[in-house]
């Protein structure tokens, strides 16, 4: 195999995992990332050439891969499509809830199908998702079931449909953690901040021109994550490793969701002028001038 995982080889051999999403991006990766580990993975998605192409890969690299060409927003769909994993597989270990998408658009230009298309692809056909695997198969011997969100923790402005649904996933994540813990299955989140994806590609230009390069001076780690570092934290959710834990949510952000923007960064390029700006305006003042502000 050639992906070069943090994980011993053989972390998830005879097992059957499925991703959402796993023809692109962030999902395909970590396809990648758990055959590599020894998963028999199920890819699920809707356009078929992506998700041919991430299962020939697989399989070129001696891994095992099958696939299904679903819309997640589908329920009969889902129920199908699951029941013919597990007749296939006999059993589910892991669901990694990928699957979603979002168009930039500010709240007042958004349609009601538009903010549709949104919740139900990041909110509900994730529910869908889990709800099916645990009915027809986790419940009876455990699982682990992996949603991916967003940095949604103040707000999404530009991406508020996507903010709201990501948020709601997380609530999801919480309430199934308790629920489905009795079943020995752990329900967790993970929270990409900005991905240097090939998801991102099928905005327009103008985002990549624009939004991407204000978005990245706004990370304290100043650059984008890569695919596999959301991967990982994937696979640790998936893993024994985190055998006693559920309900959480690891961020994947570079910081950028802790980043308050009071103060400059901190790094070292911009330490001289940072100091001169802490010379200049003592936090006293800066909190002073915020109150009379407010
Ligand atoms: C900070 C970055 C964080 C996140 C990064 C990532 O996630 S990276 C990448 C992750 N990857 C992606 O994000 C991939 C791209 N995103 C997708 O493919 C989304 O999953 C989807 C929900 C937009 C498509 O769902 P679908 O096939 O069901 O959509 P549909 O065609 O059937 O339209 C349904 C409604 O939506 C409306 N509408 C659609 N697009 C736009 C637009 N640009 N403008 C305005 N409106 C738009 C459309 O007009 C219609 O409403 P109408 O006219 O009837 O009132
Ligand atoms: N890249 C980033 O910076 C961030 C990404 N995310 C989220 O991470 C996830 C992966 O994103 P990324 O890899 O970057 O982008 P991609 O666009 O490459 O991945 C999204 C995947 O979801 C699949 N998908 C979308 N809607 C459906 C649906 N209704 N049914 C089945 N499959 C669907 C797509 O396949 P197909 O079109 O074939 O159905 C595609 O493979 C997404 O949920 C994304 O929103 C969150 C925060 C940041």
């Amino acid at each position: 195999m050639s992906y070069r995982s943090a994980f011993r080889a053989d972390l998830f051999a005879g097992q059957t995992h499925l991703v959402t999403g796993g023809g692109s991006g962030i999902g395909r990766c970590c396809a990648h990332e758990l055959a590599a580990l020894g998963a028999n993975v199920v890819l699920i998605g809707r356009n078929v050439e992506r998700l041919e192409a991430t299962q020939a890969e697989i399989i070129e690299d001696g891994g095992k891969a099958s696939f299904y060409s679903v819309d997640i927003r589908q329920e009969a769909d889902v129920r199908e499509t699951v029941a013919k994993i597990v007749a296939e597989h006999g059993r589910i270990h892991g669901l990694v809830n990928n699957a979603g998408g979002q168009f930039p658009a500010p709240l007042m230009r958004i349609s009601k199908n538009g903010w549709d298309a949104v919740v139900n692809s990041n909110l509900t056909g994730g529910f869908l998702m889990a709800r099916e695997v645990l009915n027809q198969s986790m419940h009876e011997h455990g699982g682990s079931i992996v949603n991916i969100i967003a940095d949604m923790w103040r707000g999404m402005p530009g991406m508020g449909h996507s903010g709201a649904a990501r948020a709601g996933m997380l609530s999801f994540t919480e309430t199934a953690a308790v629920e489905w813990a009795s079943f020995g299955v752990r329900v967790n989140a993970v929270a990409p901040g900005f991905i240097a994806s090939s998801g991102m590609d099928r905005y327009d230009p103008s985002f990549a021109e624009f939004v991407v390069p204000q978005m990245r001076g706004t990370i304290p780690s100043s650059r984008m994550g890569d695919e596999d570092e959301v991967s990982s934290a994937i696979t640790f959710f998936l893993s024994p490793a985190a055998s006693y834990t559920t309900g959480a949510c690891l961020c994947v952000d570079g910081g950028s969701s802790l980043n308050t923007k009071l103060f400059p960064l901190s790094d070292h390029a911009r330490m001289p002028e940072q100091k001169a700006f802490h010379r200049a305006v003592k936090p006293q003042a800066v909190l002073r001038t915020l109150k009379k502000d407010a």
